[in-house]
């Protein structure tokens, strides 16, 4: 075979593989691919949160290391198919879940190349887990940071949570619009009821309106038989969470502001009027004003929904939180996949502190997992870091002390204040050290914080008052 014959046949194999990723991450139940000896070639994201290690960690493992079965083994070496074999998962932290494997052996002219096994839950915890289906996973504790602007917006949430009014929420993509939403609904009286919530992008037109008003039997082909109850009468007695209010389709924000008008709702192809028992919390990254302007919004609903209304910052504006939450989420993956936490060099901190994160908390929190499974050994560099964060052209970045919003007086300094600025000292103290503290060595010391020679003089006088 010639060099470009070989080059493209690499090729040819490279997008079969991204193929099947891609076509793995579809599946919202756990697969693992095996080879003919029984070791992990692929793995989809719900084996991944299933077994609570990322694919980095399985590949290349043996199955048996995460699946226990008696019979397992033979099946795939055997390349026999299997339909229902009673397997246990064990994740991370050592629990075993039951779960039903079926196995589709992979043959190549008839030799045994590997399987496919696919893992669904047995009909019985199918139905237990329905129960938990519409609870909470986030409460107030949850929200890390402790900026003035997450501060204030945590007392804002004590301060509303029991009201029944609508809340809606407006914050960048990101931002923790649904940890907010979670939060009110634990700290309302309404806490012992349902948590449903509904992403009005996620979900098709034609399906959104029977989503949440549920429809009656033979409304329109396809319809279950009874009917089926929407989101407002699952709710009943908790919260609605509408989700990406801004993306809802003009007819439903119509209905929307009857239901909300009236407190009742009718089911698609019903006739019967029922009583809506529900606060609503609604969300959105979207500008609502200017789509009033363009009639895209209805303004009537947009007066309905906003009464009291919560603004999430995203994360560029309280940079403050950044160390915290790195912290937080290095801690919380460390745990999950058996790791030792890493440090961050000056120049990696310097580009996490100068990003702009467009994706707020949860970029940061995928930058956090991805740096955990590297095996880099216990400091992350610049190269380590997300190519976005890593490749960021110099002229993005931005003076820390414009970024950081620091307050004007040491009396508002929060708590994690301080640690930004212990990082910061850190940057600095080890850039002097670098570069030396004569003015030509604080000069190069300033270029490389990426800060100007005034910012880096300010800084110091700082530092010395605070020691
Ligand atoms: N203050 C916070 N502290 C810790 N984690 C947070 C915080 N806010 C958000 N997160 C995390 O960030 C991720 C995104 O949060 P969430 O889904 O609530 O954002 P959102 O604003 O509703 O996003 P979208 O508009 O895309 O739906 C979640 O994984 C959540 O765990």
């Amino acid at each position: 075979m010639s060099k470009r014959d070989l080059e493209r046949a690499r090729k040819e194999r490279l997008k079969l593989l991204r193929e099947i990723e891609g076509l793995l991450s579809f599946i919202t139940d756990p697969v693992l691919v095996v080879d003919a000896k029984g070791h992990i070639v692929h793995t989809n994201s719900a084996a991944e949160q299933m077994l609570e290690r990322s694919q980095i960690i399985m590949i290349g493992k043996h199955v048996t290391e995460f699946v226990q079965s008696a019979s397992l083994s033979q099946y795939i070496k055997q390349g026999k198919p299997a339909a229902n074999l009673a397997v246990c998962m064990m994740n991370a932290k050592g629990a075993r879940l039951e779960f039903s494997c079926r196995l589709h052996p992979l043959l190549v002219d008839a030799q045994v190349e590997g399987a496919i096994l696919f893992f669904t839950k047995p009909a019985l915890r199918q139905e237990q887990e329905k129960s938990f289906r519409y609870g909470t996973r986030f409460s107030l504790d949850d929200v890390i940071g402790s900026s003035p602007a997450i501060t204030a917006l945590k007392e804002q949430v004590m301060k509303i949570a029991k009201s029944e009014s609508t809340v809606l929420i407006r914050g960048e993509s990101g931002t923790g619009k649904e940890v907010l939403a979670q939060s009110i609904h634990r700290l309302s009286h309404r806490n012992k009821g349902p948590f449903v919530a509904i992403n009005c992008a996620a979900i098709p037109e034609a399906l959104l309106e029977s989503e949440l008003f549920g429809y009656e039997e033979g409304a329109f082909t396809g319809a279950k038989k009874g009917g089926k109850p929407g989101r407002f009468e699952l709710a009943k007695g908790g919260t609605l969470f509408l989700d990406e209010i801004g993306d809802m389709p003009l007819y439903l924000q119509a209905k929307l502001l009857r239901v909300l008008q009236e407190r009742r709702i009718e089911r698609v192809g019903g006739t019967k009027s029922i009583e809506v028992d529900v606060r609503i919390i609604a969300a959105t990254h979207k500008d609502l004003e200017s789509m009033i302007a363009n009639n895209q919004f209805r303004e009537d609903l947009y007066f309905r929904l906003n009464v009291i209304p919560l603004y999430v910052p995203p994360l560029r504006e309280r940079k403050e939180d950044l160390y915290e939450l790195i912290q937080y989420y290095m801690h919380k993956f460390c745990k999950r996949f058996g790791k030792e936490p890493k440090r961050f060099s000056s120049q990696a901190l310097k580009k996490i502190f100068n990003y702009r994160w467009p994706g707020n908390i949860r970029e940061l929190e995928n930058m956090v997992e991805y740096i955990v499974n590297l095996e880099i050994g216990d400091l992350v560099t610049v190269s380590s870091l997300p190519a976005p964060i890593r490749e960021m052209p110099e002229d993005q970045h931005r003076d820390m002390a414009e970024e950081t919003h620091e307050p004007q007086t040491v009396s508002h300094l929060s708590k994690s204040l301080y640690k930004v600025n212990e990082v910061e000292e850190q940057l600095i103290i080890q850039a002097l050290q670098r570069f030396g503290t004569s003015t030509e060595g604080k000069r190069k010391a300033a270029e490389a914080l990426g800060i100007s020679l005034a910012t880096l003089y300010r800084k110091l006088e700082k530092m010395k008052r605070r020691r």
